[in-house]
């Protein structure tokens, strides 16, 4: 412990920190860490899905304390591995801290079942990650300045040669900032980004404009927990007024400084800058969910004179830190940043998962074209990609970097019975998002049972789209995946997107309602069916999108290249709508056609539905009517549309109503 002791204290003059993994039996791996902790000094904060003395936090709430400071940090992943909070927590530790890291027996721990793999991995029960494990462990190994500590064996503290004494900021901005301050303070209006990595001084800089400035500033972040930094060198102009309650109020001031922006989601952070005339957004640029990649390529792109700042040299701890090495070699941080063009012939080939085990240079380099080029991607992908079951990759390699990335995930093939409790909005088992989707706010009842592949993600390298490769690469797709009844796809819509998609052959069957918190964008689903039962679902699909189109433009600010359909008689199909509506749980949403058909046929007042449907908000609704809540409101729409059937034809109603209750069981 002497030497434990000695070795923490040269980190804290070298500025930098050190992985320590603990590997063994749960309970031995937990009394190590927790002597420990005894024995090095510090604020110690436990992140574990299961209650530990001392400061502790569930993996799921750790974005809460990004911005915050921790010295010394244990991360328990014995059962489960949430490695973006992994990561969020090595870089909230200060210079001559101890990341400790809990895992099982390194022997055993590739077959083990990870909890976490619940979240990414669509399946009923855990799974085991061997090629995560795999090759976190190769990168702990190729990074010596990682210790590891295996139960039965002593912990070997090796004698690493000094480096160079750190020299931390002073108070004073350091060059890089003072660079950036410079350019901020004569702004009289505009919006500027500053994205950096973790502890590179972005919310000190903040801080420091607030108080350099004879300006006013207002401070606005996911949680004021976050703003400690900022707060501190802000001094007493420093003023918090949380997202929603700043949407809400009058406040006003010259300056509005968001920390954290990407973690807000699009369209309240749109609203909140138009309100301002100078705007500074703070944001992190490594891959956890949500983070500062996506928002700069979908949030910030729709800002055409946006000011980007960046900052590199690290305050919170040295240059060349092992610990934030370590992570950002296991977690693939280092995006591809599309410097150099992929030349050559281009090949395109299938990549199997178990690339990760043979040549996991070229999986690894699809991982980071996805998420360089690609708003969605996280470490959480990172895990889905490595290991979740059911997953196709192709490659469009050419003599250097590859030019594109396809990835693909198999969907569908769900039991008749469950594919109906789906439909009716009984049923919502994990996974098959456009399959379910079909389903669920399509017209088919059986649209879950056929088979098929969704593409999840499609990049091509920057340096060489419109060239056809990505094309080229939806091609092999296909005839990779002729043996199942269609391909998908779900994209955040913009004419752009569409129009590739429509190139590659896809027909659209579905577009949201609501804008993805992430990109702004309504999310539109769109086909390519192979067999026959394949093309008449998406001939049906698209013909029911376009009769429902005259009413879902009015809920949707986006213009589709699609021409409605005017047809407005009940059909069969609306029949069984509707009483998926009236008799099961099918949402409002899903059935706007039908019911605003329905509202064409029948006299009766119908208030609730008449306002709902003329997009009276469900507040205005409730508080008209006299419903306590959302809950209530929906009861009396569901009630309404079954007298309305019932007023129409209530022979044909009450068999319905039977035969669609029916299907809560199976
Ligand atoms: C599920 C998802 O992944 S959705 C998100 C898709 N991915 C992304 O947005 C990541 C960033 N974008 C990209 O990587 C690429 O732009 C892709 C994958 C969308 C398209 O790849 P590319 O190789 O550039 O497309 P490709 O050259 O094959 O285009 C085929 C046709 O699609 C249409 N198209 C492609 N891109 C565009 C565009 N930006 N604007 C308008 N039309 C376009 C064109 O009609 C094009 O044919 P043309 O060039 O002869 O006119
Ligand atoms: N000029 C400075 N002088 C002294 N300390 C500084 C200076 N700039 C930043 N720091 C300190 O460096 C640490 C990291 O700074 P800050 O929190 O602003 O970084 P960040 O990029 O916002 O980090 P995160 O991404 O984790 O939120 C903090 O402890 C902060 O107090």
């Amino acid at each position: 412990m002497d030497e434990l002791n000695a070795l923490t204290a040269a980190m804290a003059q070298e500025g930098i920190r050190r992985l320590l993994v603990i590997s063994g039996s749960p309970a031995w791996s937990l009394a190590q860490a927790m002597s420990l902790r005894e024995t090095l000094p510090g604020d110690w904060l436990a992140v574990s899905p299961q209650a530990m003395p001392g400061a502790h936090c569930l993996p799921g709430a750790l974005v809460t304390l990004l911005g915050r400071e921790f010295h010394h940090a244990i991360f328990d992943a014995r059962r489960g591995f949430d490695v973006a909070a992994f990561a969020a927590l090595g870089g909230t530790l200060r210079a001559g801290s101890w990341l400790v890291l809990l895992v099982p027996p390194l022997v055993d721990w590739p077959g083990l079942p990870d909890d976490d793999s619940m979240r990414w991995s669509d399946t009923p029960e855990p799974i085991a990650t061997p090629h995560f494990v795999q090759h976190f462990c190769r990168v702990i190994y190729q990074h010596p300045q990682t210790l590891v500590w295996q139960q039965g064996q002593p912990l070997r503290i090796p004698v690493f040669s000094p480096g160079p004494a750190w020299h931390p900021a002073t108070g004073e901005p350091d060059a890089e900032q003072s660079q950036v301050l410079s350019q901020l303070m004569p702004l009289s209006e505009g919006i500027a980004v500053l994205t950096a990595g973790r502890g590179r001084g972005k919310s000190a800089l903040a801080g420091m404009l607030i108080r350099q400035c004879s300006t006013t500033a207002i401070v606005t972040a996911p949680a004021k927990a976050a703003t400690d930094v900022l707060a501190a060198f802000a001094g007493d102009k420093f003023q918090f007024i949380a997202p929603d309650a700043l949407l809400a109020s009058d406040n006003t001031a010259d300056w509005l400084i968001v920390d954290e922006a990407a973690a807000i989601p699009g369209p309240l952070l749109h609203k909140l800058t138009a309100r301002f005339k100078r705007v500074l957004l703070c944001t992190t640029v490594q891959g956890y969910e949500g983070t500062g990649r996506g928002f700069l390529l979908k949030f910030c792109a729709r800002f055409h004179d946006l000011r980007i700042f960046t900052l590199e040299q690290p305050l919170r701890w040295a240059r060349d830190c092992p610990l934030e090495q370590v992570i950002s070699a296991a977690l693939l941080f280092h995006d591809e940043t599309f410097t150099i063009r992929p030349q050559g012939r281009l090949q395109l080939t299938a990549v199997a998962q178990s690339a990760w085990q043979r040549q996991p240079s070229l999986p690894a380099a699809l991982y980071q074209l996805l998420s360089g080029a690609h708003y969605r991607t996280s470490p959480l992908d990172l895990r889905r990609m490595m290991d979740a079951p059911g997953q196709h990759f192709f490659a469009a390699q050419s003599d250097t970097v590859p030019a594109g990335a396809l990835w693909l995930v198999e969907e569908g093939g769900l039991h008749a019975a469950l594919s109906q409790a789906v439909w009716a909005g009984f049923r919502r088992p994990r996974g098959n998002l456009v399959a379910q989707s079909l389903a669920a706010h399509g017209g088919s009842r059986f649209a879950a049972t056929l088979h098929a592949r969704r593409i999840t993600r499609i990049a091509v390298h920057p340096l060489r789209q419109r060239e056809g490769i990505g094309h080229q690469l939806v091609e092999r797709a296909c005839l990779a995946a002729k043996a199942c009844d269609y391909l998908s796809v779900s994209f955040g819509y913009t004419p752009e997107l569409w129009r590739f998609w429509q190139r590659c052959g896809f027909i659209l069957v579905r577009i949201g309602t609501h804008r993805e918190a992430s990109s702004g964008c309504y999310t539109a689903m769109a086909i390519r069916p192979f067999s026959e039962r394949g093309q008449a679902m998406a001939a049906h699909e698209h013909q029911r999108l376009r009769r429902d189109l005259p009413w879902l433009l009015s809920w949707i600010e986006e213009t589709l290249s699609l021409s409605p359909c005017n047809d407005a008689m009940l059909n069969e199909d609306d029949w069984w709508e509707l009483a998926g509506f009236a008799f099961a749980h099918r949402p409002l949403l899903a059935c706007i056609g039908s019911l605003n058909r329905l509202l064409l046929q029948v006299t009766l007042a119908l208030p609730a539905l008449r306002g709902r449907l003329s997009q009276q908000s469900e507040s205005t609704l409730c508080a008209g009517l006299g419903l306590s809540g959302r809950k209530a409101l929906l009861t009396r729409l569901r009630q309404e549309t079954a007298s309305a059937l019932a007023s129409v034809d209530p022979v044909r109603a009450d068999l319905l109503r039977q035969q669609v209750t029916k299907l809560q069981f199976f």
